[in-house]
């Protein structure tokens, strides 16, 4: 059944130490085979062989899991070897059905409607050849299942009011002159479908519009009734610049339907909110424990909630929401479904979105089209409320389709602008384009590449040199006690350096020391002391009695004396003395929080930050490192939607520290996370 050099268990070992798998999924491994005896089974060499099969399952699946997948595909472990590695000497010998019918007989694993002694509650479940551990089985199904309840519901509307609805919709999104005939305007659609659907999930890259749809909606709806509404995004970064983009957004708004103001009642836009707050937030923290304050027994109290940056929603996280909303409560998710998935596990808004997604034909290749999927009866509704015939997107497909609106065309980047060139062609792997676009010689894109000789690398001396020009004129702004913090961390955040991965030479470690040392020498940091007037700092862990969370960036910067509150200078001599600088946060409502830089929970330098810390954030100007020689592992780190999430955060200018090679590696591989999420909500 198995074939390998050793022992799985001696193998388990060498995998560890080869890094392979973490310690973690050795020790579950052996946890769990200690735990569950295998089922007794024909001879005692079969038991034998089980035994090892069980092992080797259990350490797979919880590898699986550190690698952001929900489930272990079966069909995965069944190719050359299970590591699908070269030196991992280990191959499974039987066929797929056989090793299903195998574990389907091992007592820690059941398989959902399979009526056996061990009942559903066993800590692996076995479905549709996927391996899961409980906990995440219990996650997919429930978020299937409460998707799909949401989904499932149309909120109709009464003859007369589709009128008035369909005459408010004209206004608030006249057709304008570029519009052909033909063309449809997604966002008024988006917004028809958001207002008649208690479940909307409206995708699309930046500038689609995605805020100003919202927008729109949010006034519409408070035309209608009173209602409480809440917006939040997963970090406080991201929650900060809805909070901006929904303030903006009404104020183009309110110029934009001044000529209607006879016809409609304008005061109803103040009754839209504008602080938006992390799901966190939301949810109510308990200090030192995973739960929060509410959940299915304790609701939350509203009766819309809009969730911006869906994406970096983690499929725990999603459950926990979803779990807390009340039962008539509608939601709306706001994000782009090419940016990276979240950190933890799950692609919870891919997922959702995997069914608009059109295979190209042609060439098979991820180069997708999407398509919108709308079922018979709700097509014709939509399209009488919008103004547009949607009947060439009917489908037989299930009711999420419904739920679902993708913006496609971007107000921000023109489409002859060379960000949003780069962008559209790593998102859709196009090599030939991606050459052609770096070729052309956009103002707004650089390319530096590294070349490497004994005496350094020029190509990374060219970004430090970059790097310290812009970041010249906060330095500055900083070492004067007369600046306002926000305006100095303004400008501080009109530049950063983003990189593929955290450690090395070309990593966040790296690069942070490198800009740390070129800012020294041209002196305009003195880092003799740790803390030193401008230091940017990214927190790394939550501290839930300050209000900072992994993710949050502040500025050390002086500060009035008389401005520390007590409570915060009481530390004794450390604090004293450090109390002329301040670590400076700004909150998700445009205030600062201050706190003593020995207060700090851990933190490091922040010239750079990983692509991933980046989500939710934009820039004018974005650098991005990539490694010079990545090994085997970084390469699958190396994606087209890390490269795309790091594009996509910058306004202006966008430049690149890579080799071409890597560059096209990176651009050409998109990131498979293994789950049934998008079969459970598509069929
Ligand atoms: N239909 C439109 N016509 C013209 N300009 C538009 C339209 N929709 C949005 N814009 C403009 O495009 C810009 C981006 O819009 P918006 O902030 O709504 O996009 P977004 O998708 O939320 O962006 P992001 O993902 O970056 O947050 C804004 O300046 C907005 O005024």
């Amino acid at each position: 059944m198995i074939q390998s050099t050793q022992p799985i268990k001696a193998l388990l070992k060498v995998w560890e130490s080869e890094r392979l798998i973490t310690p973690l999924d050795r020790h579950f491994a052996l946890e769990m085979a200690q735990l569950h005896k295998i089922k007794l089974h024909k001879t005692e060499h079969a038991d034998h062989t089980y035994s090892e099969l069980f092992l080797l399952i259990c350490a797979l699946l919880s590898r699986q899991l550190s690698q952001q997948h929900t489930c272990l595909p079966i069909h995965q472990i069944m190719l050359d070897n299970p590591m699908q590695e070269p030196i991992s000497n280990c191959q499974i010998l039987c066929s797929h059905n056989e090793i299903i019918e195998i574990l389907a007989q091992f007592n820690a694993i059941s398989s959902p409607g399979l009526e056996q002694a061990s009942s559903p509650s066993t800590p692996i479940i076995l479905d549709n050849g996927d391996l899961y551990l409980q906990r995440y089985y219990q996650f997919e199904t429930q978020v299937a299942s409460y998707l799909t309840l949401l989904a499932d519901v149309e909120i109709n509307e009464q003859p007369t009011e589709i009128n008035h609805t369909r005459s408010t919709l004209e206004m608030l999104f006249p057709q304008s002159d570029e519009m052909g005939a033909t063309d449809f305007d997604w966002q008024k659609i988006a917004t028809a479908t958001a207002f008649t659907k208690r479940l909307a999930v409206i995708t699309g890259g930046p500038g689609t519009g995605k805020t100003t749809t919202v927008t729109k909606l949010l006034f519409l709806l408070t035309q209608q009734a009173a209602m409480t509404i809440r917006l939040v995004a997963p970090t406080g970064k991201a929650a900060a610049r809805l909070s901006e983009s929904i303030k903006a957004s009404k104020v183009r708004l309110k110029m934009e339907l001044a000529p209607f103001a006879d016809q409609i009642d304008l005061t109803s836009l103040s009754r839209v909110p504008e602080e938006a707050s992390t799901l966190h937030r939301l949810l109510g923290v308990i200090p030192n424990s995973p739960k929060f304050r509410h959940h299915k027994d304790n609701p939350l109290r509203l009766d819309l909630l809009v969730v911006d940056e869906a994406s970096m929603v983690d499929l725990p996280m999603m459950h926990k929401l979803l779990s807390a909303l009340p039962t008539h409560a509608r939601l709306i998710l706001l994000g782009d479904q090419d940016q990276l998935a979240s950190v933890e596990a799950g692609a919870v808004l891919a997922d959702i979105c995997a069914g608009l997604k059109q295979k190209n034909t042609r060439t098979n290749a991820s180069d997708a089209k999407w398509q919108m999927r709308y079922s018979s009866d709700y097509a014709g509704y939509l399209s009488t409320l919008s103004g547009f015939d949607l009947s060439p997107f009917i489908s037989q497909s299930p009711k999420i389709g419904d739920s679902l609106c993708m913006l496609m065309h971007s107000h921000r980047f023109k489409g002859d602008a060379g960000i949003g060139q780069l962008a559209g062609a790593v998102n859709n792997s196009d090599k030939g384009r991606i050459m052609q676009v770096w070729q052309t010689g956009y103002d707004e894109l650089l390319w530096i590449e590294h070349l490497k000789t004994n005496a350094g690398n020029s190509g990374l001396d060219a970004l430090l040199t970059q790097a310290v020009e812009h970041y010249r004129r906060y330095l500055e702004m900083a070492k004067d006690d007369n600046k306002d913090a926000s305006e100095i961390i303004d400008c501080y955040n009109e530049f950063r350096v983003l990189c593929a991965m955290r450690a090395g030479e070309y990593g966040v470690d790296g690069i942070n020391q490198g800009v740390t040392a070129a800012l020294k020498q041209a002196k305009l940091i003195s880092a003799d002391t740790e803390f030193y007037p401008g230091r940017p700092v990214i927190i790394q862990s939550n501290d839930y009695n300050l209000g900072l969370f992994n993710g949050d960036i502040g500025l050390i910067l002086p500060d009035d004396l008389n401005t520390v509150s007590d409570h915060l200078a009481q530390d004794g001599d450390t604090a004293k003395h450090s109390a002329r600088l301040m670590a400076h946060f700004i909150q998700a409502d445009g205030s600062i929080l201050k706190v003593l830089p020995a207060r700090l929970p851990s933190h490091d330098t922040c010239f750079a930050m990983t692509v991933h810390k980046s989500q939710g954030s934009e820039f004018a100007n974005v650098a991005l490192v990539l490694p010079i020689w990545p090994s085997p592992a970084q390469k699958q780190l190396l994606t087209k939607e890390l490269v795309y999430t790091a594009i996509t955060r910058a306004k202006l200018h966008f430049t690149c520290l890579g080799s071409q090679a890597v560059f096209e590696h990176a651009s050409l591989q998109a990131t498979q996370r293994s789950s049934g999420l998008a079969r459970r909500l598509w069929g």
